[in-house]
């Protein structure tokens, strides 16, 4: 995950807005947070690790002045936690760019040899996105010898094209270019989200807005104009004009995870409520539900990512719909903390049972994923522990048994629970009295329903199909390195430095 979000206007500097929209982002990545904004002279650029209130306080508003500018918050699913790899990040030619990425690179080791050696760069860290960046400056570099530097926007152009060719994986890219203005772009399968809203300018004309998530457009007055599409890049010029060009060939197939989890359930993205998605995802589990034949006294969503699903499974199975969990809303990400011992207590920090919706009752718990069990594990204890007499889980999506390498922070096969165990032996594992999963093609119906026009879905962390293509070789890789996902590293203490090489992905 990651969120990122870009302001071109006509009129007002925009930190204060970037900020704002950042905030609705904030879901997407919490841990670093960074905004660049240009004067139309120089970039104002801070970055750090935290979360976006943490980061920038009022007085930024003084320093980083500038009628565009892009910001973004980050989840690391490559390089490390280190804030030297909080985004945006630049280079200072051809142009000067500035760049933000949400979305995972997958042919990095190719691409790093590449630019460090043919093109004789110097990485500073080891994110991907830092050599995204550094693959499009050499190609808008190639391209500007061929075409000249009279059409910059033409030359930005045919480096997105080749950077596209050469790059795999997925990414949602926006770049603030010195002297030229704002671009977006995003992958031929459109993995990642990315869309674009407009406003009128005070001064006539329009400004845009991009962002992960159109959530992020009204609370600054934008309304949304569009998804970009899969392989289309957008520039916004420094004079307010957006240009448009299909790079390459698209095929949209976004990641299916964004509706299970990732999204907020108010976005709409490429053309699919994320809310409708979660309803439907309820009415397809309902029929399993009902088809068990179980006795059941009440639907209780593990909050809140879970709420509209347990809402329809309610509505369709007519059982009562509880809240029998209290999210404790002072407690931050349970994952911070080392070891698994120390994981399964955090959860208990987070949730807590009101014994009243449990004691002698039979209840079905409902999530919207399991990926190691450890949330789910916690919980069914939880509810015995309050007197349940039977506990019945039931997952909104299928069993995770892949990783995911296109952004999100799914641990390596091996952590994941449903991986060479049969549903009756993660039920057994789990403590729970019987176990339910949201089958996939309901769960493709659920997110297709919502746009007929979409042809498939990434859903590769559950069937293991990769919409891009990803070499055996680089799964092993995955496998076999030092990446572990940061739900289970240990966070340094507040002022220590983190040891960069703890989430090196090479
Ligand atoms: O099987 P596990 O490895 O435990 O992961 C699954 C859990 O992870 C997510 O919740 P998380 O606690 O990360 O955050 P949330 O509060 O946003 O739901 C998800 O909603 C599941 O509850
Ligand atoms: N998951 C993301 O979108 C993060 C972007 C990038 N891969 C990073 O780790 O910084
Ligand atoms: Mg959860």
């Amino acid at each position: 995950m990651c969120g990122i979000l870009g302001i071109a206007s006509r009129d007002t500097d925009v930190f204060a807005e970037i900020y704002d929209g950042l905030l609705m982002l904030q879901h997407r990545g919490q841990d670093a947070s960074g905004i660049v904004t240009y004067t139309g002279e120089f970039f104002r650029e801070r970055k750090e690790n935290g979360l976006v209130k943490d980061v920038f306080g009022p007085q930024d508003a003084d320093t980083l002045t500038g009628k565009t500018g892009i910001g973004h918050v980050r989840y690391p699913t490559a390089g490390s936690l280190s804030a030297a790899e909080a985004q945006p990040f630049f280079v200072n030619a051809p142009y000067g760019i500035y760049l933000v990425h949400n979305g995972n690179i997958t042919n990095t080791a190719e691409q790093r040899e590449k630019v460090t050696g043919k093109y004789s760069r110097h990485l500073r860290t080891t994110s991907d996105s830092e050599i995204m960046l550094n693959v499009l400056a050499d190609k808008v570099a190639d391209a500007i010898k061929v075409n000249g530097n009279a059409e910059p926007v033409r030359n930005i152009f045919a480096g997105v094209k080749m950077t596209m060719e050469r790059i795999q994986g997925a990414y949602s890219v926006l770049c603030m270019i010195a002297g030229v203005g704002m671009l977006a772009f995003r992958d031929p399968n459109g993995i990642r989200p990315l869309s674009v809203g407009k406003r009128p300018a005070e001064s006539g004309g329009e400004d845009f807005c991009f962002a992960s998530e159109d959530v992020a457009f009204g609370i600054n007055g934008f309304e949304k104009l569009r998804d970009v599409k899969p392989g289309e890049a957008i520039l916004v010029d420094l004079d307010g004009n957006m240009h448009t060009f299909q790079a390459v060939e698209g095929k949209l197939t976004p990641c299916i995870f964004e509706y299970v989890y990732l999204a907020r359930p108010d976005s709409m993205m490429d053309g699919v409520s994320v809310y409708k998605t979660q309803l439907r995802m309820g009415q397809a589990l309902a029929r399993q539900i009902q088809e068990a034949g179980l006795e059941i006294d009440s639907i209780i969503p593990v909050p809140d990512s879970a709420r509209p699903v347990a809402l329809e499974v309610a509505n369709s199975t007519g059982i009562r719909y509880r809240e029998g969990l209290v999210k404790n809303r002072y407690v931050g990400r349970t994952f911070i903390m080392p070891g698994q011992a120390e994981r399964q207590k955090s959860v208990r920090r987070k949730l807590n049972a009101i014994p009243l919706e449990f004691k002698g009752r039979n209840v079905l718990l409902i999530d919207d994923s399991i990926v190691r069990g450890n949330t789910i594990k916690k919980i069914v204890q939880m509810c015995r522990d309050a007197g349940a007499k039977k506990v019945y889980i039931a997952s909104a999506s299928p069993p995770v048994k892949y990783p995911n390498v296109y952004g999100i922070d799914m641990p390596t096969k091996h952590e994941l629970i449903a991986n060479g165990l049969s549903i009756e032996e993660i039920r057994e594992e789990l403590g729970a009295d019987a176990l339910f999963y949201q089958k996939l093609e309901d769960l493709i119906w659920a997110a297709q329903e919502g746009n007929p026009d979409i042809q498939g879905f990434d859903c590769s962390c559950f069937d293991g199909n990769y919409v891009t293509g990803v070499t055996a070789e680089y799964l092993d890789a995955l496998e076999g390195s030092s990446r572990v996902s940061a739900k289970i590293q240990d966070m340094p203490a507040p002022g220590a430095s983190w040891n960069a090489s703890k989430l090196a992905t090479g």
